[in-house]
């Protein structure tokens, strides 16, 4: 009798939460907190760059307690490239929270990004790795055209009849070229219409406000049970699931009537549903689907934007200078609109986009990792089943590996070799790298190339709408979400030649007819 009391007392008041998940690490170095809360209220929202000050007194890798999780943590470059790669079979799951896992995702399965490491898992890490493969990304590009054609064209039709430089913020057409391509390849057809769509809207509001529920930093009732008595974040995670069950809904019978009338182009989605083969379930598919519209949604956009602020800011002038002479010298001046479609061989343009994913790191903490395997640290045995952080902001700007890291220099990604291995974390590392990275680098180069040549990127004529361009910590509107979200700045554009850029638009137009609106 007293054992059954006891067992109901302790989960009324929660004592067993007070233990962590994995126990205390021994020769592994640990921050001290306070009890029940752990290091939650240190780390604050801001947490790469609190992690980062702190590894400066207790070396690269510490073990800290959020509530009652134990979490491993890698801030530099070279623990980080030791951890996620040499022993990347055994960092191969994710952890599952609870705001996100029990509540939100509780009827549309989880994406491939938030999923522990299982027989369903692999399948759908599987079917995406397939479709987003290089030459899967290769067959994508006449997408990638009419997007950043459709892109352009507006941004053009915003400047108006104006031969001098107008001042507007192009975020909006970054979200839209990002979310149209991830609908076109996930379902067969995109939202034909302004920025200001209100299904378009609709999905871009809705996964800002999922992501900021994945982050560790806010969502204390996660760590600490007793507050999810309290939490209004698990009304705001069941009222964002019931919106993003609506659009999901949407899309899917929006195919399945196509299919039934033949009229659907091919597609992950489509492809998957009418295959007899087929080993994935509704869930899984459903699962591919959300991991299609979330995955490159929050990222690719913000990337796409920070890199053109940069062409705005003082060292603008001089990038846009290489950056023209290496499109120039690669492709002529009149066919480079078509051929960064083709092949990626403009180095300057490589390097910058490289730079520009490591400058503006826009999931500073990348995505959490379980480890399935005991993981040997300096003499510290990790067990299994250990959640580990990955501070990819701190290991970009890491001063050991980087030179200047806090200096915008594209030069430092030229002549790498081939094979060379990770040269950045922005897409992660290790056995569940980021599986869209063809893709958004794809995305980058076209509309980098296709930008450059078509305006002049300036600074906004009031200083006060500039970016700022000091990181992407300093730049973020929203600390506690999971990825970057700028400020809303503006940026300067003035059409190069409007003669040879209309020509341009009308080839883009021409070439991409056969894609429905
Ligand atoms: C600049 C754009 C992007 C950035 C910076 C980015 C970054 C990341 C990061 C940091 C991760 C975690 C990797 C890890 O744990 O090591 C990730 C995972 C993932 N990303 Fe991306 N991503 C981008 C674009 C995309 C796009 C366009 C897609 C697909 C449409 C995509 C699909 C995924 C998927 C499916 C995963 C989960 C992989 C897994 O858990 O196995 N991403 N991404």
């Amino acid at each position: 009798m007293l054992p059954v009391v006891m067992a109901k007392f302790r989960a009324i008041l929660q004592l067993d939460d007070l233990t962590t998940d994995v126990p205390f690490i021994k020769h592994l170095p640990s921050i001290p907190g306070f009890p029940i809360v752990g290091n939650l209220v240190q780390l604050g929202s801001e947490q790469p760059r609190r992690l980062a000050e702190l590894s400066k007194k207790h070396g690269p890798v510490f073990q800290i307690r959020l509530g009652n999780k134990r979490f491993v943590v890698a801030n530099t470059f070279e623990s980080i490239k030791q951890l996620w790669i040499n022993n990347q079979s055994s960092l191969i799951s994710r952890p599952t929270l609870h705001t996100f896992h029990n509540v939100l995702s509780s009827s549309q399965g989880f994406t491939i990004g938030t999923s522990p490491w299982d027989e369903s898992c692999k399948r759908r890490r599987k079917a995406a790795a397939a479709a987003l493969n290089r030459p899967s990304v290769v067959s994508y590009m006449p997408f990638v055209d009419l997007e950043s054609y459709v892109g352009i064209k507006e941004l053009v039709q915003q400047l108006g009849h104006s031969e001098s430089q107008v001042d507007l913020d192009p975020y909006p057409l970054f979200q839209r070229l990002a979310l149209n391509l991830s609908l076109t390849l996930g379902y067969g057809f995109r939202i034909d219409g302004s920025i200001d769509n209100e299904l378009l809207r609709e999905i871009i509001t809705v996964e800002r406000g999922i992501s900021t529920l994945r982050s560790t930093s806010n969502n204390w009732q996660d760590f600490i049970p007793l507050l999810r008595l309290f939490s209004k974040r698990t009304n705001e995670a069941s009222d964002l699931r019931r919106r993003r069950d609506v659009y999901l809904e949407h899309l899917l019978q929006k195919l399945k009537d196509r299919i039934s009338l033949g009229t659907q182009v091919s597609c992950i989605t489509g492809n998957i549903l009418q295959d007899p083969e087929c080993k994935l379930t509704h869930e899984e598919i459903k699962s591919i689907c959300v991991t299609m519209i979330a995955g490159g949604l929050d990222t690719t956009p913000a990337t796409i934007l920070l890199g053109i602020a940069i062409l705005s800011g003082p060292q603008g002038a001089s990038l846009q200078t290489k950056l023209l002479e290496d499109i120039h010298k690669t492709y002529s001046d009149e066919n480079a609109w078509e051929r960064c479609l083709e092949d990626e061989k403009c180095e300057y343009v490589k390097a910058f986009c490289k730079e520009v994913l490591r400058f503006w790191t826009v999931i500073p903490m990348s995505l959490p990792r379980v480890s399935i395997k005991n993981v040997v640290w300096q003499g510290a045995i990790i067990p299994a089943g250990t959640t580990f952080l990955m501070n990819a902001w701190a290991a970009d700007f890491d001063a050991d590996h980087f030179k200047s890291p806090h200096e915008f220099t594209p030069e430092r990604f030229l002549d790498i070799p081939e094979g060379s291995g990770t040269q950045h974390f922005a897409f992660g590392a290790g056995s569940r790298m980021c599986t869209g990275s063809h893709l958004a680098y794809r995305e980058m180069y076209v509309t980098f190339v296709r930008i450059l040549i078509a305006f002049e990127v300036l600074p906004a004529k009031d200083p006060a709408q500039r970016p700022i361009l000091a990181g992407p910590l300093e730049c973020n509107a929203n600390p506690s979400g999971l990825s970057i979200e700028p400020k809303a700045f503006k940026i300067g554009f003035r059409v190069r030649d409007r003669v040879r850029l209309e020509k341009w638009l009308e080839q883009s137009e021409a070439a991409t007819k056969h894609i429905e609106r």
